[in-house]
């Protein structure tokens, strides 16, 4: 499955140094329009499609060298079904962006697209990336990985710049988990600032949050080294830490005492780690798997207990070595 463009053009950071492509982006919220910006500074020409869109999938997509799907997970299962039936030129990558579960399968968005579109690799992008902050032009790192390095390679060529810093990766399941994850700990991290917990306890959160999220990633199927990555642990620092993040605004909102749904209308803007949070203990409890932190912040989006009722869930529960098996 070899794609037409060139994975090795000079190395140069210089925005000139790959030929300008056809980039087709889907979905114009705030992370396709920053993706879009990116590319268009590397002079790609950008088509964007919404759902408002004049112009139709088929139309944007037929000629393009790059599909990047950057639209919410409810989105991405009719879209790729979508473009299933439409022709796309030969063995171009498809780079989703996506940082959810599908509620129906509890599939991740590249096992969506690989299965609707299995003549085209499928690349996941994912990482540090806060849209406001890439609108800004303010630097940031990102990983593409990709089973077939070629195509990840070809899709960091097109993506890097002075401003955007891509690497590769050969394991697009731990890079799509790692992203993926970390939204349901941005609300418990949001928690715990919005409750004035202190830097001791987020310290603990985020650190026994990046063990569950190794012990489930690797589960099912990521490698452990992914997870202390951009992807992983960079971006459960971002989310974590900063009042852009959407998922960080719920769980701080809900800590003052706003209900979920007063906090989701005043986002007005997609928490993809609401919907992960259902979904995940959904797969906790197929695969028979104990998850403490994301337990608490499913009971707590739930209307089961209260925040400070879930900080004192994770502290009373039974004493235990920090590490059971290995690292994890
Ligand atoms: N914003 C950020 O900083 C980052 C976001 N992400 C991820 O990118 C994804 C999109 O987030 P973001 O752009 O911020 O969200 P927004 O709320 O800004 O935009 C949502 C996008 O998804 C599209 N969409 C939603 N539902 C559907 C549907 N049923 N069919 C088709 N399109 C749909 C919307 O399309 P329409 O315009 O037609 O309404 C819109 O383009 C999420 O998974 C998020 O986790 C990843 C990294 C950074
Ligand atoms: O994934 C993100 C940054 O990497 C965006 O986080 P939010 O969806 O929480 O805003």
């Amino acid at each position: 499955m070899q794609s037409n463009l060139n994975p090795n053009p000079q190395n140069n950071l210089d925005s000139t140094a790959n030929s300008p492509q056809k980039i087709a982006i889907l979905g114009s919220g705030a992370w396709g329009s920053a993706l879009a910006g990116l590319a268009r500074y590397n002079g790609h020409q950008v088509q964007v499609w919404s759902r408002s869109n004049h112009s139709s999938l088929e139309e944007i997509i037929a000629d393009a060298d790059l599909v990047l799907s950057a639209v919410s997970m409810p989105g991405v299962c009719p879209i790729a079904t979508q473009i299933k039936e439409t022709k796309l030129k030969d063995n171009i990558p498809i780079v989703t962006a996506t940082k959810g579960l599908d509620t129906e399968t509890t599939y991740t968005p590249s096992k969506i697209w690989s299965n609707c579109c299995s003549d085209h690799p499928i690349v996941v992008l994912s990482g540090p990336n806060l849209s406001k902050e890439i609108e800004q032009g303010l630097p940031a790192t990102t990983v593409v990985a990709c089973q077939d390095m070629n195509a990840a390679k070809i899709v960091q060529q097109l993506l890097s710049s002075k401003r955007f810093r891509v690497y590769t990766s050969p394991d697009p399941l731990g890079t799509e988990l790692g992203g993926t994850l970390k939204n349901v700990i941005a609300i418990a991290a949001g928690v715990c600032d919005g409750l004035h917990l202190g830097t001791n306890a987020k310290s603990g959160l985020l650190t026994r949050a990046l063990t569950e999220i190794i012990k489930i990633g690797t589960h099912l199927g990521g490698q452990a080294e992914t997870f202390f990555g951009l992807s992983g642990l960079g971006d459960m620092l971002a989310t974590c830490n900063s009042p852009l993040s959407r998922n960080y605004r719920v769980g701080y909102g809900l800590a003052q005492g706003k209900n979920l749904q007063q906090v989701l209308s005043e986002l007005g803007s997609t928490a993809e780690g609401v919907n992960t949070t259902n979904v995940l203990i959904e797969i906790a409890r197929r695969e028979q798997m104990t998850v403490p932190i994301s337990w608490q912040v499913y009971q707590l989006l739930n209307n089961k207990i209260t925040p400070q009722e879930a900080v004192e869930a994770l502290m009373e529960r039974d004493l235990k070595p920090e590490f059971l098996e290995g690292i994890i």
